[in-house]
C-alpha cells in the first residue's frame, strides 16, 4: 500500500502505523487522517496481525491534532460525508480505533496534544516516552472534541481531571500523565519502540478470541458515546464557522495570546 502521510510497516504479527508530518508535529491533515483509516482498515482484515501500533515519525511529537495551518473558517476542508462538515473524518478513524478487534499501543514519542492526544487516549494501551507532553488545546485554538475526546477522557482519568484537562488547556509530563493513569509505562527515549515490542509479543502470547472479546466488552460500556460524538463533531462543524473559533487559530498562527473576550455572553 503507497501512502503520502503515513508509513505503514507490518512485522512478526505486529502492524506499525506512524504519523509521518514531523514538520508539522505530526499534525493531521483529511488525506492523513483517511489514510490511517486505511491502514487500519488492512490491519484489521490481516489474519496475520494481532497487534496494531500508533506512533509519530521523529523525537518531538506523537501527534497534535489537526492541522492548523490548513483549517480555515469552517473546517479542513477535506472529506465531506462522513466528516460531519469539519472536513477531516476524525470521527470514522475514532470508530475504527475503538472498534478493530485487535488491542492498539500508542507509543507516545513526545507531544500528543489536542486531536493527537485523543488518539492516544484512545488507544487499548499507552507506553510514553519521558520526555512525552501530554494535553488539551481546544479551548485556546477555537476547538473541542466533546465527544470522545472528553467524555471518554473523563472515563480514563475521572471528572475533575478532565475538566481540568479540557478547560485549562495545561501540559502535562508523561510522570504526570502516569500518575493520573493516562499511561500504562512511562520508559526513557531510547527505550520506547523495545518496550513496545515488548508489549505487543506478549499479547501475541494471549488469546487473540478471548482479547477481541475482553476489547468488545471494554468497549460496550462506553458504546453511548458514539452518539455524543456524532452530536459533537456537527456542533464543531458550526464553531468552525464562527469568529469565536477563528480568533483561536488566529492567535495561535500568529503567535499570540488569543483574546476571547469580545465574546462572551
Ligand atoms: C504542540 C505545541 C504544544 C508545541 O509547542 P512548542 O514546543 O512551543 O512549539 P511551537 O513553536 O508551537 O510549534 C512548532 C511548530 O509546529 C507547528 N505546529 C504545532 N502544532 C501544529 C498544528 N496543530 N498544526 C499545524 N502546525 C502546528 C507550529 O506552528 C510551529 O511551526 P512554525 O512554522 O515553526 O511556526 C503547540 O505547538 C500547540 O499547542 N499546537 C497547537 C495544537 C493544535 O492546535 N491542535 C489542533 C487543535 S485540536 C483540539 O483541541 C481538539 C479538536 C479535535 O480533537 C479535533 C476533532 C475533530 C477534527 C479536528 C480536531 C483537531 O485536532 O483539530
Amino acid at each position: 500500500m503507497e501512502f503520502q502521510d503515513i508509513l505503514y510497516e507490518k512485522h512478526q504479527g505486529v502492524a506499525k502505523i506512524t504519523i509521518n508530518r514531523p514538520e508539522v508535529l505530526n499534525a493531521f491533515r483529511d488525506v492523513t487522517v483517511r489514510e490511517m483509516i486505511a491502514a487500519f482498515e488492512d490491519a484489521w482484515d490481516d489474519q496475520e496481525v494481532g497487534v496494531v501500533v500508533l506512533t509519530g515519525a521523529g523525537d518531538r511529537a506523537f501527534c497534535v491534532g489537526g492541522d492548523q495551518k490548513v483549517r480555515e473558517k469552517g473546517g479542513y476542508g477535506g472529506t465531506r460525508g462522513r466528516d460531519m462538515g469539519i472536513g477531516l473524518d476524525v470521527m470514522g478513524l475514532h470508530e475504527i480505533m475503538r472498534n478493530i478487534p485487535k488491542p492498539v499501543i500508542a507509543a507516545v514519542n513526545g507531544y500528543a496534544i489536542g486531536g493527537g492526544h485523543v488518539l492516544h487516549v484512545l488507544c487499548d494501551l499507552t507506553i510514553a516516552a519521558e520526555h512525552a507532553v501530554f494535553g488539551q488545546v481546544g479551548p485556546k485554538v477555537g476547538s473541542f472534541d466533546a465527544g470522545y475526546g472528553s467524555a471518554y477522557l473523563a472515563r480514563v482519568v475521572g471528572e475533575k481531571r478532565a475538566r481540568e484537562i479540557w478547560y485549562l488547556c495545561r501540559r502535562y509530563s508523561a510522570q504526570e500523565a502516569h500518575q493520573m493513569g493516562l499511561v500504562n509505562k512511562v520508559v526513557p527515549k531510547e527505550e520506547l519502540m523495545t518496550e513496545v515490542d515488548r508489549w505487543a509479543q506478549e499479547l501475541l502470547e494471549r488469546s487473540p478470541y478471548a482479547l477481541r472479546i475482553l476489547k468488545a466488552s471494554f468497549n460496550a460500556d462506553t458504546a453511548h458515546i458514539k452518539g455524543i460524538d456524532e452530536l459533537a463533531m456537527g456542533a464543531l462543524a458550526l464553531y468552525y464557522d464562527t469568529e469565536e473559533s477563528m480568533e483561536g487559530r488566529n492567535a495561535f498562527l500568529e503567535k499570540r495570546k488569543p483574546d476571547f473576550r469580545k465574546f462572551y455572553r
